[in-house]
């Protein structure tokens, strides 16, 4: 069999892939809008089996087929495990497609490539989102049936975490780094399952990390103090900076860390974790940019305090998760072993959790739109309402302005605020004002502007209105990263085979010292139920 250079796919792996058409699925309805293009529902026509069809942004490819989407289909192939999301084949179309209205979608000349998933009904920020998951201490206390939804959802966040870090736990042993954690790339079905979704930024890592890997990954909100500071040299601890913000947004009811730039990001993490310094993170002051970002006055951790109203052992976890220092924060296998997982109320079968209608963050962002656009318009016509039973106007123009028939300059006001209204704390990265950014400057400035040449059509950067284009940077382009890209010297790619295995006995191998991380079963000594590979 031929083997693929690193960085190419090599389709004579996959013989079956890519030959289907994607006209052997009806696309039902959007359900997510990606910096790859949109995710669809659809319905295969032969078996009636529903899937989600993502279908792959070629738009601005002058150099071929998209090296995420490359790399996300290389992961995902060597990866089987039940909380990681299943690539089941990839399709493609030539000619003009259809939308779920069955409508060309006016690509008229361009043909696509789909990528078909295993369809799961929820993401997690879209299911964190729904009114009846989120409590708010007020209701707590006054509605005893609202105590009970909150400790529902306490143990269901809790079978979440687990899954979340035994599928991260897989990755990390099969040396993947997934390099974008959050919410909405945790998908969840109807069973209760917990997959973890978006490999577009995943890459293998060598257990030395010497390796010098692109800086510019993660969105704003989740991504580790390491990276902000401008390290090149980094391994799985990355992710659990992600999960700790995560765990800690799920019991808090919000983002804990929503920066709106890198300096600002750094702030809120230092104000919650303490600043950083040679004695309780050795080797800080060599990280590139610690010097620019280095706090005038030291900040003493006071995480403990700020989220006291944690369960303790909740508490103890995040702690050794939002650790400063990468090289002490918790490993996902020793964050399975924690207490939290092992103590009453034990975290529960998938199955048992509640079954919710279908949410993605895309459809709750769509639904929360309307409905301030619906409470909108029903104020305007009650305004308009009033002002028609208003004596009528005198033509002299002394009347007050307010009295006015017609658009008045309130009703403007309001307008303009629902069209640009904040984000809410779930909504897509879309810039500056809207959400985490997911890559930090290009440029090379920690604290400058921060165009992005790598994001997408023109590549026109953050700075540019509130919704900047959609296309995923590449991660690995090479301007101005410190250190260099993974590109250039040092990336270790992709082995050609399978997936390297770690030495035995480093944190992340299989050496059976660890404990299971099965609780429904109660055994805390039960292996992983999935090979290493
Ligand atoms: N297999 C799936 N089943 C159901 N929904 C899915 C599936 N895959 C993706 N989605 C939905 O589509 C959204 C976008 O998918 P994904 O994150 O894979 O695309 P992306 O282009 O990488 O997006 P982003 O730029 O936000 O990371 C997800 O947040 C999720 O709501």
């Amino acid at each position: 069999m031929a083997i693929a250079a690193p960085e190419q796919l090599n389709v004579s792996e996959i013989p079956a892939w890519g030959s289907r058409s994607v006209d052997c699925f009806e696309k039902l309805e959007q359900i997510g809008e990606g910096t790859y293009g949109q995710v669809y529902m659809a319905k295969e026509i032969e078996t009636g089996e529903i899937v989600a069809l993502k279908k792959i942004r070629m738009d601005n490819e002058r150099e071929g087929f998209p090296i995420t989407a490359i790399r996300e289909i290389k992961i995902l192939k060597k990866l089987h495990h039940e909380n990681v999301i299943k690539l089941k084949e990839i399709v493609t179309s030539t000619g003009p497609e259809k939308d779920e209205q069955g409508a060309s979608d006016g690509n008229k000349y361009k043909g696509g490539i789909y990528m078909v998933f295993e369809y799961m009904d929820h993401d997690l920020t879209g299911l964190a989102d729904r009114p009846g998951m989120r409590f708010s201490v007020a209701q707590i206390k006054v509605a005893l049936a609202s105590l009970y939804a909150r400790l529902f959802s306490l143990v269901a966040y809790q079978c979440y975490m687990r899954q979340l870090l035994t599928g991260l736990h897989y990755c990390h042993v099969n040396q993947v780094l997934h390099r974008d954690i959050k919410g909405s790339n945790l998908l969840i079905d109807n069973e209760g399952n917990l997959k973890l979704a978006d490999f577009g930024l995943a890459r293998s890592f060598s257990s030395d990390q010497n390796a010098n890997l692109t800086n510019r990954v993660i969105t704003l909100w989740y991504r580790p103090p390491e990276l902000l500071l401008g390290t090149t040299k980094y391994g799985p601890a990355v992710d659990m900076w992600s999960v700790g913000c995560i765990f800690a947004e799920l019991l808090n009811g919000k983002p804990i860390f929503p920066g709106k730039d890198e300096p600002e990001q750094l702030n809120k993490i230092f104000d919650i974790c303490g600043t950083p310094n040679e004695e309780i993170w050795p080797g800080v002051s060599k990280i590139p940019w610690y010097n620019n970002f280095k706090p005038a006055k030291p900040v003493k951790r006071r995480l403990r305090e700020h989220f006291k109203h944690f369960d303790r052992h909740a508490l103890d976890l995040l702690d050794r998760m939002l650790t400063l220092d990468p090289s002490q924060r918790i490993s996902a296998k020793d964050a399975l072993d924690a207490e939290y997982f092992w103590t009453d109320p034990l975290p529960c079968d998938p199955k048992s959790l509640p079954k919710y209608e279908p949410s993605h963050e895309f459809q709750t962002k769509k639904k929360r739109q309307q409905q301030r656009q619906h409470e909108e318009n029903s104020k305007r016509q009650k305004l308009q309402q009033q002002y028609s039973r208003l004596p009528p106007i005198q033509q002299s123009g002394h009347g007050h302005p307010q009295m006015r028939p017609g658009p008045n300059p309130q009703l403007h006001n309001s307008q303009t605020q629902v069209a640009g209204a904040p984000n809410h704390h779930y909504g897509k990265p879309r810039g500056p004002s809207a959400g985490p950014r997911r890559y930090p400057p290009s440029n090379g400035n920690p604290s400058g502007g921060y165009n992005n040449p790598n994001r997408g059509q023109g590549g026109s950067g953050y700075n540019n209105g509130q919704y900047p284009p959609q296309g995923r940077a590449p991660p690995y382009g090479s301007s101005g990263m410190p250190g260099g890209g993974p590109r250039g010297g040092g990336g270790s790619g992709y082995s050609s085979g399978g997936p390297n295995y770690p030495h035995g006995g480093s944190q992340y191998g299989t050496s059976g010292a660890g404990r299971g991380s099965n609780m429904i079963s109660g055994s805390r000594n039960q292996q992983y139920n999935w090979q290493q590979q």
